[in-house]
């Protein structure tokens, strides 16, 4: 049975899910040095934002396939060093925009109302009315940096509460934008024209300390802004000092350069800054979310299936994927025997789709392809996480193309592999009960379900040489499961396809070139 850790405090739904199918160990706040040393036996591991997986624990995870962020920042994960080591990275895109959304509109309230100080007061035995007098938001304007799935939902809530919106993401077209009611202004628009400022982007070298300096100095003295998306997008220092000599009004944090915050001049501002320890996600239903989504996704690929958010392998809506999925295991099929026809080093791969495949998105085709090309040299090694770059690394030649027109089935793949001596092409399709069908071999039209052990041979199409190949398999005691053959016209050249139980015995291969007829001959074992 795999094994997961989970090293974060995650829904019990999703400890649920993990161990249909896992041996699941529950070990939060380990130091890093106890993570390494543990991190080898496992095959997954599921974390929230408190872990960080660096490069020295993906080394020491000889066995990991999956690393699973119950959230939707992989900030704390070292990306690129899981993508060399073929380790998946998925996450919950969607899990806890809600919440995230609402923390958001909670904290800018918050500044408006300085409820948290009002609190305190009432709490402390006073009744400082005149003190926490507040502002409305209603009629202010709003500015949004990133008007993703959070600042999106921050926008709409924001302007059914009657506040003016703006918004800064230079990703987004103006059509989206207009459509959330938000005018797109640059940056230095944004931070002079805004009452309120709401952070929605990720970290990222272009996003670090954002809010600078100079930023808080172009924004209104009574300007507020909130940062529920990631710490380090803004200078904590500039702020705090900008927060004391009133170039703007006031801030509300949850998030933070160095999680937990620790000793830092913000903790000792007054009710102009409110912090929350990165509470953005922290509802019931959000946990719920994403620890579903990210369990879901660790079982998927502990069962060898692909992940509906894997960042990165090229994403797909999970609706999409499910229409998709039996067509990558069929282009991975077909990339494994086109591999195995050629024989040696393939140089170039054509991936041409066909029919209402031919409308698709290609990329996860062509990845399952190459995963499969590859297969027989990296064996489990290759990946959907790395098939892409060792073909790269190894110069083959990828070319995609389409036919919408050929229609002999509703979608097929056709795959052309060039190796140094030999050239193959193989199509295949699906049944309507999902079962693979190749259709076609270098040209020859055939019908068969591919099978563990099989035989093909090209050979010129005339009386008894089926017979004498049928004789001489049975003197080796090989015993024949299926057997198609293909020609183009009577008596020219075909290709034979014979299924059979068991792996060829040695030697036999040879036999069978010597026959009258035969061209040649390989065996294929998926
Ligand atoms: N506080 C929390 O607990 C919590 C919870 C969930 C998400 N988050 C964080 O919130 C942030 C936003 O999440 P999301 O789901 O909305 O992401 P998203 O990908 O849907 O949206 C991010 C937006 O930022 C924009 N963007 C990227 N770089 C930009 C730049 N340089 N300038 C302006 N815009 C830029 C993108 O175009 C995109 O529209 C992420 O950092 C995420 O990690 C925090
Ligand atoms: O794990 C958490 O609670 C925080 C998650 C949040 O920062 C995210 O990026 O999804």
């Amino acid at each position: 049975m795999p094994k997961v850790l989970v090293c974060d405090s995650i829904d019990s739904a999703g400890i649920e899910i993990l161990s249909q199918v896992a041996q699941v160990d529950i070990k939060t706040g380990l130091p890093p040095e106890e993570l390494a040393a543990i991190v080898p036996e496992y095959d997954a591991l599921m974390i929230r934002s408190g872990t960080r997986v660096t490069k020295e624990i993906i080394d020491a995870g000889v066995q990991l396939k999956i690393i699973g962020r119950a959230g939707v920042g992989v900030d704390n994960v070292d990306v690129p060093a899981a993508t060399r080591k073929g380790i998946v990275v998925v996450n919950s895109p969607e899990g806890n925009t809600i919440a995230a959304a609402e923390h958001a509109l909670a904290l800018m309230l918050s500044l408006a109302r300085h409820i948290p100080d009002a609190n305190q007061s009432v709490k402390s035995g006073k009744w400082e009315r005149k003190k926490f007098v507040g502002t409305e938001v209603y009629k202010k304007t709003l500015g949004v940096v990133g008007l993703g799935k959070i600042g999106s939902h921050v926008a709409t809530a924001a302007k059914a509460m009657g506040m003016k919106l703006i918004a800064f993401d230079p990703f987004i077209s103006a059509e989206r934008a207009d459509r959330l009611g938000c005018r797109l202004v640059d940056m230095d628009v944004l931070l002079q024209e805004a009452d309120y400022i709401t952070l929605h982007i990720p970290k990222t070298p272009e996003t670090a300390n954002i809010i600078n300096a100079e930023a808080l100095a172009k924004m209104k003295p009574n300007a507020r802004i909130i940062n529920c998306a990631r710490g380090g997008i803004i200078d904590e220092a500039a702020l705090a000092e900008a927060l004391k000599n009133g170039t703007i009004g006031g801030a509300a944090l949850d998030v933070y350069d160095s999680e937990p915050l620790g000793e830092s001049p913000l903790t000792e501002l007054g009710k102009e800054a409110i912090l929350t320890p990165h509470l953005g996600a922290s509802t019931t239903e959000a946990q719920v979310n994403v620890a579903v989504d990210v369990a879901e996704q660790i079982r998927d690929v502990l069962l060898g299936l692909p992940a509906r958010s894997a960042v990165n392998i090229p994403g797909l809506h999970p609706d999409a994927l499910e229409q998709l999925r039996p067509y990558l295991q069929l282009a991975e099929t077909l990339g494994n025997l086109v591999s195995q026809l050629v024989g040696g080093r393939v140089e170039s791969l054509n991936i041409r789709l066909q029919g209402e495949l031919a409308n698709n998105q290609s990329q996860p085709i062509v990845v399952a392809a190459l995963k499969g090309l590859l297969s027989r040299a990296l064996r489990e090694r290759v990946n959907y996480v790395n098939a892409s770059i060792e073909a790269q690394e190894r110069g083959i030649r990828v070319v995609e193309t389409r036919d919408a027109n050929a229609c002999d089935y509703k979608g097929s793949i056709l795959l052309q592999a060039k190796g140094q001596s030999e050239e193959h092409e193989i199509t295949g399709t699906l049944l309507g009960d999902g079962e693979i069908r190749i259709t076609n071999i270098d040209g020859f039209p055939i019908n068969v379900s591919p099978n563990q052990h099989m035989l093909f041979t090209r050979h010129r199409d005339m009386p008894g040489i089926i017979g004498k190949i049928g004789s001489l398999l049975g003197s080796f005691n090989v015993n024949i499961a299926s057997m198609q053959v293909g020609r183009q016209i009577v008596r020219g050249d075909a290709v034979m396809v014979l299924t059979i139980d068991d792996p060829l015995p040695e030697g036999i291969l040879e036999e069978i070139v010597k026959v009258s007829g035969i061209r040649k001959a390989s065996t294929v074992a998926l």
